[in-house]
């Protein structure tokens, strides 16, 4: 059902928590699944696809108790796992396909692991040759490459991998794998990519050996259950952040933010920019977390590239947006992996914001941007991408009519209560 949006030049006000971390709690659900004991997740983002990954794992026979404020994950680790009896439907979601590879590989039984179309379109022989250079035994149409696929799980041995891709879905699916493989495997990391799996390895009881971008893992050992405190998602925050930005006389505070360095390259980006932005770093249990204050700011271009870009990959919509709106030219690139997300992110950017009369253009690994230009009102195309579709809305802001929004559902994804928080700093 398509949205209207018809803003009149609105300030922003007021204090929000985003919803939790998608790729934390993800993997809380995972190592609860996988650790002996009862694990409790607070914080956690109750978005689609994070409820996949909840599905995917009651299916295997996992116990998951979902409240309001607490999911509880009941197991007695990966050897208790039943084969499932349905295809394990991953919806939306590449981090639960790629990571769930890597622990379907290392089980004693088969699996079938299906998503929607955008899953059926994206890259997964990126997992499966590392896997299969493990042992893995993983069918899937053209050689492995997309999904469906089937996992006949088998005993895995230890591998001496570098990565191809600054991917950390990659990086963690053979983490997972190598949990119960024979011997140390051993990834290089050329370029740092979110080490969310490397964290919560150790906060389960795992041993992880991390140096000079290389990590080491021995196999067989056990984890034990814990207590997840999952911060807010930056990449949802982002969004927020971009929409006091580019607005006027806007002042909004974002409690309790995750700034894993990993993930902070936006804060980086904003703050070369010319961003006015206040960032209180709180004492946590969990990843380092702060309170984010962003005030209307006036942007200037900058350059996006090499090591940054893996450190702001699911910004980059919004990047794009904010650019728009700063004086000069902004280039991104280094960011061809944004052609294979839930949509061609490149191409879906530049279609969609130059429908608003932005002064943009496509090249192959990213994009170049001229801004100031005032963004005028279009029938925007979220393509069912989540980032999109918030791309579209906080360009609303900006615009000087109707933006109308084609499928704003896809952004319950990630931030399942999106127009409820802008309607709060807009109101
Ligand atoms: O590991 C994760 O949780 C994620 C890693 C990134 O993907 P890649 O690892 O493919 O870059 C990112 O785009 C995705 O939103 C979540
Ligand atoms: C690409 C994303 O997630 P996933 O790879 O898990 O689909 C995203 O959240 O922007």
């Amino acid at each position: 059902m398509a949205l209207s949006l018809a803003f009149k030049k609105p300030s922003l006000k007021g204090s929000i928590q985003v919803p939790g971390d998608k790729s934390i709690s993800h993997r809380a659900i995972m190592f609860g699944s996988i650790a002996t004991g009862t694990t409790t997740v607070e914080g956690f983002l109750m978005g689609d696809d994070c409820l996949s990954t909840i599905s995917c794992f009651k299916k295997l026979g996992v116990q998951i108790d979902v409240t309001e404020d607490l999911v509880t994950i009941q197991s007695e680790g990966e050897a208790s796992w039943k084969e499932p009896s349905e295809v394990l439907d991953t919806g939306n979601s590449g981090t639960t396909t790629r990571l769930m590879l890597g622990l379907l590989a290392s089980t004693s039984f088969h699996s079938v692991m299906a998503g929607d179309e955008s899953i059926a379109k994206r890259p997964m022989k990126r997992i499966i040759n590392p896997l299969r250079e493990m042992g893995a035994d993983i069918r899937g149409r053209q050689d492995g490459q997309f999904t469906p696929l089937a996992v006949q799980g088998t005993q895995l041995k230890a591998i001496d991998y570098t990565l191809p891709v600054a991917s950390a879905q990659v990086k963690s699916a053979i983490l997972l794998a190598a949990l119960k493989a024979d011997g140390q495997t051993v990834i290089h990391e050329p370029i740092a990519s979110r080490d969310h799996t490397e964290i919560m390895l150790e906060h389960f009881g795992a041993t992880v050996n991390r140096e000079n971008h290389v990590i080491k893992l021995e196999g067989g050992q056990k984890l034990t259950a814990a207590h997840v405190q999952v911060p807010g998602d930056i990449s949802s925050a982002a969004f927020m952040i971009g929409a006091a930005l580019i607005t006027e006389d806007s002042k909004v505070t974002l409690t309790n933010v995750g700034i894993n360095p990993t993930r902070t390259g936006i804060l980086d980006v904003v703050e070369k920019m010319g961003a006015i932005i206040e960032i209180e770093e709180k004492e946590t249990a969990g990843e380092r977390s702060a309170d984010l204050t962003i005030s209307s700011s006036t942007l200037k271009g900058t350059e996006i590239s090499g090591d940054l870009i893996p450190r702001l990959i699911d910004e980059i919509p919004l990047i794009a947006l904010i650019a728009t709106q700063a004086e000069g030219t902004t280039v991104i690139k280094d960011a061809e992996e944004l052609r294979v997300k839930e949509t061609d992110r490149i191409a879906a950017v530049v279609t969609e914001l130059s429908k608003m009369g932005a002064n943009i253009e496509a090249t192959e690994d990213g994009m170049i941007i001229h801004g100031p230009t005032v963004l005028t009102g279009a029938k925007m195309t979220s393509y069912g991408d989540h980032r999109l579709g918030m791309m579209a809305a906080i360009a609303a802001l900006v615009a000087t009519d109707e933006v109308a929004i084609d499928d704003p559902e896809c952004i319950s994804i990630s931030y399942p209560n999106f127009f409820e928080q802008l309607n709060l700093l807009t109101n």
